[in-house]
């Protein structure tokens, strides 16, 4: 960073500031009101110039596979799918994307296998290989919160995305995904590649299964799958690209997919852990879909599915207003924008090719909008105030174009999960300092505000909360 520019206020509540990095002008746009403006004017901000700045620096797709996803169709790409708005095929990609997660009958079948799975990763007996660090064989686990998380969600998200297909090629994938996870940031500030290799081996290790996966015959992939995938290797495959570009593109959207859910669940169960009155209070408010669950058919997953969305997602105020809680304090997203045609701003003309950053957490923390006590964690503060969510300084899932289409589906998961967590299990933290089986305790994680994230920040990597797990056996 060279040269500070200018700095500005505008409505007497945010500062604008241009800086000058490498060549480019780069403004930061705090104020909501002008985020607003931005977010709605795609004609003169673009998206482009992230994606593309993403495919080339995390995917390191191949020179080839760059130039065919920006064809569109007046350098020759034709669609597999109807593309009335004349989209480049990386756009396509994304559309593919957004039809399995918006449209209604695609996405309540998502919605209703990740439930399913979430059930049966949350049994007892259905821990995987990392989450847990002792066991007593008296029923007590000792666990690592990060790693149960992880383990449950995105082993069902993969295999909502791969059958289980993708955890036979690759057993080990989460421990990659999460040590690629915790390194990412060395690609998006684009370390030298002898420096970045925290992040570049569990990167490359997923590039080569994925790949893999997509060589296979697709009768020889597990049919349970959501159609996305082949959907998007079909699209990319006409559009000229082969199967290790494919998988780059994918490990890039998967990314996204993958790492705000199981990360947002932490956070939300470590604060709740952290108090146990709004846990009681939590189990009270759950008590009656967890109860109608356990009257169900748990292999019938249209019913499951339909006791989350009436009983959890509509009727379950508190753990609704914890999780919007949640994002509120522990997001560090900022969304990207280039400035395509001269356009004025706060008075000043800024030119094509000036990129323009949103970041949302002085706005997710600011005390005019959500109070004096604006940055601790109030699990009633959504509770009390519903409008809170519909404001201009709420935007934990970003906005305009790049609004995250996945929201729903994220509320589905984390809620589900958290609920089954809770109601299954006698959850204990270990305190700092104190050992159980050999495990010590660790003091409450601290948010890694300074490096980028994707969505919820992550907790510096080794903090942890540490539990000891008990299945209940009647409720
Ligand atoms: C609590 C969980 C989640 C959080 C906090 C979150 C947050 C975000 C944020 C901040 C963005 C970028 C917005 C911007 O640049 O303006 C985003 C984009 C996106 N997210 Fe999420 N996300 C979550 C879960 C999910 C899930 C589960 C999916 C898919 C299953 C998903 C799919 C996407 C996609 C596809 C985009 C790109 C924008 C679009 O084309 O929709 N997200 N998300």
């Amino acid at each position: 960073m060279d040269l500070l520019l200018r700095s500005e206020h505008f409505n007497g509540l945010r500062k604008t500031y241009a800086l000058h990095v490498i060549g480019r002008d780069i403004v930061i746009v705090s104020d909501p009101a002008e985020q607003s403006l931005i977010y709605k004017d795609s004609s003169s901000y673009s998206i482009n110039g992230s994606i593309d700045m993403i495919y080339k620096c995390v995917g390191e797709v191949s020179p080839d596979a760059h130039k065919n996803l920006w064809h569109g169709p007046e350098d020759g790409f034709k669609s597999l799918h109807p593309n009335p708005k004349g989209q480049v095929l990386v756009h396509m990609g994304y559309s593919l994307l957004h039809k399995q997660l918006l449209q209604p009958n695609k996405s309540q079948e998502l919605i209703q296998k990740n439930v399913s799975y979430v059930e049966q990763y949350t049994g007892s007996g259905a821990f995987f290989e990392t989450s847990v660090l002792a066991s007593s064989g008296q029923g007590d686990q000792v666990v690592s919160l990060h790693k149960w998380c992880l383990e449950v969600l995105i082993e069902s998200q993969t295999r909502i995305f791969f059958g289980k297909t993708f955890r036979e090629i690759r057993p080990d994938y989460k421990t990659l995904f999460d040590a690629w996870d915790f390194n990412s940031w060395m690609m998006t500030y684009q370390y030298p590649h002898f420096l970045a290799k925290a992040a570049t081996r569990p990167r490359d290790a997923l590039f080569k299964a994925l790949t893999q996966y997509l060589d296979m015959p697709r009768d020889e992939r597990d049919r349970e799958s959501v159609p996305f995938v082949n959907e998007l290797q079909d699209e990319l495959e006409n559009g000229g690209l082969g199967s290790e570009d494919i998988a780059r593109v994918l490990f890039v959207i998967l990314w996204g997919v993958n790492t705000n859910v199981h990360t947002a669940a932490f956070w939300l169960l470590a604060h709740v852990l952290a108090r146990p009155t709004l846990a009681e209070a939590l189990m009270e408010e759950i008590a009656p879909a967890m109860r109608a669950i356990e009257k169900t058919d748990s292999k019938d997953p249209a019913a499951l599915t339909e006791i989350v969305r009436t009983r959890l997602i509509q009727d379950a105020p508190l753990l609704n207003a914890t999780f919007d809680e949640t994002v509120r304090t522990c997001s560090t997203n900022a969304s990207t924008r280039d400035v395509k045609q001269p356009v004025s701003l706060g008075g000043k003309v800024l030119n094509p090719g000036t990129v323009i950053l949103m970041p949302q957490r002085p706005n997710l923390l600011a005390p005019e909008a959500f109070g004096n006590h604006a940055g601790d964690f109030d699990p009633h503060r959504f509770l009390q105030n519903k409008r809170l969510t519909r404001q201009e300084f709420f935007r934990p899932f970003g906005g305009g174009v790049t609004l995250c289409s996945g929201r729903t589906v994220a509320r589905y998961e984390v809620l589900t999960f958290v609920a089954f967590a809770l109601w299954r299990y006698d959850i204990k933290v270990v305190g700092e300092g104190e050992r159980v089986q050999g495990v010590y305790g660790k003091e409450f994680p601290r948010l890694d505000e300074a490096k980028p994230s994707l969505g919820v920040a992550k907790q510096f990597e080794g903090d942890d909360v540490i539990v000891v797990l008990r299945k209940k056996t009647t409720q």
